[in-house]
């Protein structure tokens, strides 16, 4: 068989679109898949210039050098199109004598392309607002505090190993919480262990589970460890400086093998988690004592955040507070405000048990208040003995000018502190029972009359 004889019956099976142009560039032949795909008849096209009717045609450029392109990206401005091409000179006797393109239309590709980085940017744009809401829990105006959110964002969406310090209730568990969220494994297992409250004879059952069997009594079927509920999601350590020198080994084996064995068997399950683990013990001093391992350590110590505690980020206490009464008013499905004076009363504590115990005083001053805001009586003695009375309170103008006051809190407390000196005022029979009952100093009660414009 006499290939040549068949070559035009095989450039019109083509679903390729074929175009060949002479060295002149005057196009000579277009197949049928040509005119079907771009929507040119033969007869309108042939005898036409491509350097005319296409001037920037990539084709040319084979015709000026010599050379092929192969897997040529172009855009063809006269149909409109985005092309794939493979062009190749023809030469006849070693002279160039025209060109020959086999196109592909990838328009309708590009588009998709095109839709597809659009979603990308979209989703991108969601997943940043995404942990915006997330780390919002975590919103702060003290540089401390802020270093160590930026830090949890930066770190979320690695795989990197974090250990969190900072003193008991200062929120390492809501950092934790946040991070996980935030990152690739946000929507697998979150799986918290407190080290302190796990006893050594549990550890491994705990754990790494047990197979059926294990012992005397084990459950049938087997129990599911806690490093397998939290295999594809994160582990949170906590209280790691809790852990005895002997689990400190067991959880340093598993941590360097990636892999565990349940008790009583012999499969060994890999292990697919990413670690955050906390501490409110000073890891070095441990180690100094030869109380914490150095390998385990530097195991875990690959990203360090440090949670700063509420006495210094005290102007924080709005945001905390608002965060905190926003949950307990749904909670108690009451409607209570912060007065100035228990304000400045919360201000002057040092909060040794942070923001668990911020969260603990206004739990049980809501569940016991009657009235819709809180007023010092209403604080528990212990925070206004802890507090070191001071008679010169501080302005909301000052104490706010470095945050965004996104809260209004100052001005919603001058607003219902003013209210409630013309109440207290109204329903008590002398100024001496009204300071009384307000549980302010003489000072103070006049310092705010004044300032309410209050006869
Ligand atoms: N920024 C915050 N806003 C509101 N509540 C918070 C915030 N940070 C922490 N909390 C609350 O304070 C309490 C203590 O937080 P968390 O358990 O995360 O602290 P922790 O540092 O892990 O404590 P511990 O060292 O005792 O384990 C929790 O009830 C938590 O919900």
């Amino acid at each position: 068989m006499k290939l040549e004889n068949h070559l035009l019956s095989i450039l019109e099976s083509m679903h390729d679109a074929v175009l060949v142009i002479s060295k002149d560039s005057t196009i000579v032949y277009v197949n049928t898949a040509y005119s079907v795909q771009f929507g040119v008849p033969v007869h309108k096209i042939i005898g036409k210039k491509l350097s005319k009717v296409e001037p920037k045609a990539r084709i040319l450029e084979v015709l000026k050098t010599g050379q092929p392109l192969i897997n040529d990206y172009s855009y063809l401005d006269s149909l409109n199109i985005h092309i794939f091409a493979n062009m190749t000179p023809l030469i006849e006797k070693g002279e160039l004598i025209g060109a020959v393109a086999i196109m592909k239309d990838i328009s309708e590709f590009y588009a998709l392309q095109e839709e597809l980085q659009r979603y990308k940017t979209y989703s991108t744009q969601l997943e940043k607002q995404l942990n915006q809401k997330i780390f919002s829990l975590l919103e702060s105006h003290a540089p401390g505090m802020r270093q160590a959110v930026e830090m949890a964002k930066k770190v979320a969406d690695s795989e990197a190993t974090v250990l969190l310090f900072g003193e008991t209730g200062v929120g390492k568990e809501v950092f934790a919480r946040a991070i996980h969220e935030a990152s690739p494994r946000g929507d697998k297992p979150f799986v918290a262990i407190n080290m302190a409250s796990l006893p050594e004879s549990l550890f491994e059952s705990e754990l790494f589970g047990f197979e059926e069997g294990a012992f005397t009594g084990s459950r049938k079927g087997g129990k599911r460890g806690l490093f397998e509920l939290a295999n594809g999601g994160t582990l949170f350590l906590d209280e790691i400086g809790e852990l005895s020198l002997f689990l400190q080994a067991k959880l340093l084996r598993v941590l360097q093998e990636r892999a565990f064995i349940k008790v009583g068997g012999t499969t060994i399950y890999p292990l697919d988690i990413r670690i955050i683990a906390a501490t409110n013990r000073d890891l070095q001093k441990l180690m100094r004592e030869g109380k914490f391992r150095q390998d385990l350590y530097y195991r875990l110590n690959i990203v360090p955040i440090h949670i700063p505690p509420v006495r210094e980020r005290k102007q924080d206490l709005p945001i905390l507070m608002n965060n905190i009464l926003s949950e307990l008013k749904s909670k108690y499905r009451k409607q209570v405000t912060v007065t100035q004076e228990v304000y400045e009363i919360f201000e002057r504590y040092d909060w040794p048990g942070n923001v668990r115990e911020l969260s603990n005083v206004l739990e049980r001053m809501i569940a016991v208040c009657s009235k819709s805001y809180f007023v010092p009586e209403d604080v528990p003695p212990f925070v206004r003995e802890g507090s070191v009375l001071s008679e010169s309170p501080i302005e909301p103008s000052r104490q706010y000018a470095s945050g965004t006051n996104a809260l209004n809190l100052p001005a919603l407390i001058e607003k219902t502190e003013k209210e409630m000196l013309e109440e207290v005022l109204r329903t008590s029979r002398t100024r001496t029972e009204a300071i009384r009952r307000l549980g302010i100093s003489r000072k103070t009660f006049y310092q705010r009359l004044k300032k309410y414009n209050i006869q």
